[in-house]
């Protein structure tokens, strides 16, 4: 498990698949840096006239909607309509869902007129994109950690969607899957867009495995875990991190990951 997960990371040096963003403006540097230092080649572009040609030589799609408005909104949806026709992979950042009835009103069109491949969100928005399709309010949960995962169930029910809750422990649900990675440290959350880059390395990680999409977003973040603790070994501060952090994803050799990844899997349970 911990050998092909590193497999992944190899083949994505390798192959330096193609990755177009359509993020947000806070980002936009740190996550194509993080995807060059991975070993992809990232692209961003948003202007219409160029969306169908652009996703015509990506390899995979990246959607955040961290600072969308009107224009971007329709970029998006060029986009995704475009991945979809061709069969690519398409990966969404729900930024912010649950704080604005514009960014739900988005986000519900975009996961119900076209299925994200994968969904990469923190726990609370992967709670609010649940009850937009449809969850009620969990019954049986105990904790915030149980809410959030019933709600990643869920919307893995009914996208079909891949779907990551990052944080303290990231969990991967699939379809009758389940992976929980607990790897990371608390600094990466003083950098901004960590959460961004997490998802930009997801759609490197879907561009190299497109045929197995689980396990590619297993991989992402296993590398965001690995890379981020060694970073904060070596960090002062949220500034040196962010710096420590881009060449950990760069240096990192596979002793080291696999020593320290930490990884847990579960089949056809979803108690945490
Ligand atoms: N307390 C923590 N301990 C370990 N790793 C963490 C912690 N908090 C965040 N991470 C890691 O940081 C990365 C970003 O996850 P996070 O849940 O903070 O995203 P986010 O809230 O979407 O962030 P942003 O919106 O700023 O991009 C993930 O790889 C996650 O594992
Ligand atoms: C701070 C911020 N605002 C919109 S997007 C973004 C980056 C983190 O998602
Ligand atoms: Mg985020």
């Amino acid at each position: 498990m911990k050998q092909e997960t590193w497999s992944r990371i190899a083949a994505v040096r390798h192959q330096s698949p193609l990755v177009h963003s359509i993020t947000n403006y806070v980002v936009m540097n740190n996550t194509a840096n993080a995807l060059l230092a991975a070993g992809a080649s990232p692209i961003m572009a948003h202007a219409h006239s160029e969306m169908e040609d652009m996703v015509a030589i990506i390899g995979a799609l990246v959607v955040n909607i961290g600072t969308l408005d009107e224009y971007w909104v329709k970029s998006m949806e060029l986009a995704i309509a475009q991945a979809t026709a061709l069969g690519k992979p398409w990966v969404l950042d729900p930024v912010g869902a649950g704080a604005t009835p514009y960014r739900n009103e988005v986000l519900n069109k975009l996961i119900t007129d076209y299925k994200p491949s994968v969904i990469r969100g923190n726990a609370s928005e992967i709670m609010a994109l649940a009850s937009m399709q449809g969850q009620t309010k969990g019954v049986d949960s105990t904790n915030a950690a149980e809410e959030a995962m019933e709600a990643a169930r869920h919307l893995q029910q009914a996208t079909g969607a891949v779907v990551c809750i990052s944080g303290a422990t990231d969990y991967i649900v699939g379809n009758d899957k389940l992976v929980a990675l607990h790897n990371g440290h608390p600094l990466m959350s003083r950098v901004t867009g960590m959460g961004c880059t997490a998802t930009a390395l997801i759609g490197a990680f879907c561009a190299a495995h497109p045929t197995e999409l689980f396990e590619a977003t297993v991989a992402a973040m296993a590398l965001m875990g690995v890379a981020g603790e060694i970073a904060a070994e070596q960090a002062m501060g949220p500034g040196t991190m962010q710096l420590h952090f881009l060449d950990a994803l760069y240096i990192l050799q596979p002793e080291d990951f696999i020593q320290r990844l930490q990884i847990t899997q579960q089949q056809d349970a979803f108690s945490v």
